[in-house]
């Protein structure tokens, strides 16, 4: 039995796509707006799609509790909090992490987060190039599913594999983690590129040596590199830096402007660009490009100004 925790955009495509297998159970923290989701059949998060019958939309952990596998669909940063608030409930089982970002008060993955937090857990990332739209959709996606544990990670693939998600797998956690929350920095830089009308040219240089520096902190942190060279790394960074559907793009294409961004949107971006830069710091790995995200989406530098720091840098071997 599978339930994802988290209805927002991404848990509830997953529901969607889940439930073609099978019963899927969807929670949502706040339960008047899963009351109204199971009314109505629809979300804000998704609009014009219809949620299917087979997902049973709840806002009570006790029908979380009876999954063997939680997909959590939540924010990077909210992660923590909810496993230390349900720890009885999700002890024990698969828990797949959905989301793509770095712990700021940790600087750690969410594969971490759930080992530290959680240990009798099986914890497991599921990550790639997709957007919510794109599964609620129907439309075809290829994600990777990473566990360490490679019995439970056959289990996983075979039982998140739909009709329109093909699920690759890996035992590489952290490569799979790092990948997907490292792409959303240099997603942000690529946006702010082509919202400053630096052109093309400019966002392929910084996609390439901006995956250059994912490369860099990922295996110095012990990652395979074939997994960065993957769907989690070079996939999702090609989608994400050249696609207007993408939140981190579209922030950065604002911050490019000098237009303002909707407060409320999920940008993992921005916590990660500054979670990054303390870990890189802390590694001593240049990465040069996260590091001035960091500066300029903290308001410490302008978009300009930062993209020339870039270019000044001394000349090097590529
Ligand atoms: N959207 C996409 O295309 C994709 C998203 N992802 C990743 O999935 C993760 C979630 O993103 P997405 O679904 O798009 O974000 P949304 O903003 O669409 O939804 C966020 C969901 O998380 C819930 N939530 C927020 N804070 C908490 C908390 N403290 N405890 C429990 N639930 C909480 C929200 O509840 P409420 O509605 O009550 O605020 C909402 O249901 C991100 O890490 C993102 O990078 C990955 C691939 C694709
Ligand atoms: O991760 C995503 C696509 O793979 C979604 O990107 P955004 O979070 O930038 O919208």
């Amino acid at each position: 039995m599978i339930a994802v925790a988290g209805a927002g955009a991404f848990g509830t495509a997953l529901a969607i796509s889940l439930a073609s297998n099978g019963p899927v159970t969807l929670w949502a923290r706040d339960a008047a707006a899963s009351a109204r989701m199971r009314e109505r059949r629809e979300t804000a998060y998704l609009p014009g799609v219809t949620l299917p019958a087979g997902i049973d939309i709840t806002a009570e952990m006790a029908a979380v509790a009876l999954a063997d596998t939680v997909l959590l669909a939540m924010p990077a940063q909210t992660i923590r909090g909810f496993l230390e608030a349900n720890r009885d409930a999700l002890d024990g089982k698969a828990l797949v992490a959905c989301c793509k970002g770095i712990d700021l008060a940790t600087l750690t993955g969410a594969a971490s987060t759930i080992g530290a937090i959680l240990p009798g857990a099986t914890p497991a990332i599921l990550t790639g190039p997709s957007f919510a739209a794109d599964i609620a959709r129907g439309l075809p996606t290829a994600l990777t599913i990473a566990c360490a544990d490679e019995g439970a990670g056959h289990r996983l693939q075979r039982d998140l594999t739909t009709g329109n998600l093909r699920l690759y797998r890996t035992t590489d956690t952290l490569g799979a983690e790092l990948g997907g929350a490292l792409k959303n920095v240099i997603a942000i830089a690529s946006g702010a590129c082509i919202g400053k009308g630096y052109g093309a040219s400019a966002r392929a240089a910084l996609m390439t040596r901006g995956f250059a520096e994912m490369q860099r902190l990922a295996a110095h942190l012990g990652a395979d590199p074939a997994t960065l060279m993957g769907l989690s790394g070079f996939g999702d960074l090609t989608l994400t830096c050249t696609s207007d559907l993408s939140r981190n793009y579209r922030f950065g294409l604002a911050l490019g402007r000098g237009e303002a961004f909707d407060a409320g949107a999920t940008v993992e971006g921005v916590r990660t660009a500054e979670a990054v830069a303390h870990l890189a710091r802390r590694e001593g790995v240049d990465m040069p490009i996260t590091t001035l995200v960091a500066e300029v989406v903290g308001g410490r530098i302008e978009v300009a100004a930062g993209l020339g720091q870039l270019l000044s840098r001394p000349l090097k071997e590529e």
